[in-house]
């Protein structure tokens, strides 16, 4: 009787995670550096790894772990149809960041989407190439563009990192990105559209609707999702 529960190995999120557990009851204990596996007491049968934020998100979408801590945006952008393959037990708390539409300060004339909507329909006529935005979430970027907001001409331009400074090196001309206080794109002087806020993202505790569960492992489930339900 088994039950899988990856939490962030590093960063913000990891000793936030920590906490939260040890508030559910249960007290986890990193092993040596770079190993995956933790000691956990305070429940039988609980397993906790430790893997990157965006390696959780996976994980979980393939069902091969059936908890995870990660962020909402991570699971929204790995993750097709989140509804059928992913459970949201509880949100946490921590972790706030919002996914967000940000342009150039000096782009004056665009507030909102639908001003993003004219400059990027007359983007090809003007510059001879279509809008660029630069990503890393180009699932949420689609949705929002193309389904929310009825945009179809642009061009995304996965970004690895450093995606603020996209515009400013001539790789793209807009960004999607996550943002907290906002000092990284005021430094980049970039401005987020009045109604551009993709998601309001906060690390979430979900499990995997496609891991298969042995008969005896579902009390378990249930004990671990009861102990942060709110
Ligand atoms: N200011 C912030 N900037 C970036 N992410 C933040 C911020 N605040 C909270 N987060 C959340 O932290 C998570 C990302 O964590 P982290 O960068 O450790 O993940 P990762 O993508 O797996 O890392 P990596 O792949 O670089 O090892 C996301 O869910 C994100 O929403
Ligand atoms: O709105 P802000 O508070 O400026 O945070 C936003 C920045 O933080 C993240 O980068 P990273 O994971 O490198 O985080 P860090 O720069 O905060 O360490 C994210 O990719 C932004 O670049």
């Amino acid at each position: 009787m088994t039950i899988t529960l990856a939490i962030p190995s590093k960063g913000r999120l990891m000793e936030k995670s920590l906490a939260a557990l040890k508030q559910a009851g249960i007290a986890v204990t990193a092993g040596e550096s770079r190993s995956y596996r933790t000691q956990v007491e305070g429940i039988e049968g609980l397993e906790v790894l430790l893997l990157s934020a965006s390696e959780i998100a996976r994980e979980l979408r393939d069902g091969a772990i059936d908890f995870g801590v990660t962020g909402e945006d991570l699971i929204r952008e790995t993750v097709p149809e989140p509804d059928k393959a992913i459970g949201f037990v509880s949100r946490l708390g921590f972790g706030h960041a919002d996914v967000v539409v940000a342009v150039p300060q000096a782009w004056v004339d665009v507030q909102t989407m639908d001003d993003l909507g004219d400059v990027a329909g007359a983007f090809r006529a003007r510059h001879g190439r279509r809008l660029r935005i630069a990503t890393k979430y180009w699932r949420l970027t689609q949705g929002f563009f193309s389904r929310t907001h009825g945009i179809q001409s642009y061009r995304i331009v996965e970004s690895l990192g450093a995606t603020e400074g996209a515009p400013a090196a001539g790789s793209a001309d807009i960004i999607v990105d996550i943002t907290s206080t906002g000092s990284t794109l005021v430094a980049n002087q970039l401005k987020i559209l009045a109604d551009g806020v993709i998601l309001k993202s906060q690390a979430c505790l979900v499990c995997s609707k496609v891991a298969r569960r042995e008969a005896g492992d579902v009390a378990l489930a249930e004990d671990l999702a009861r102990r942060f339900s709110r």
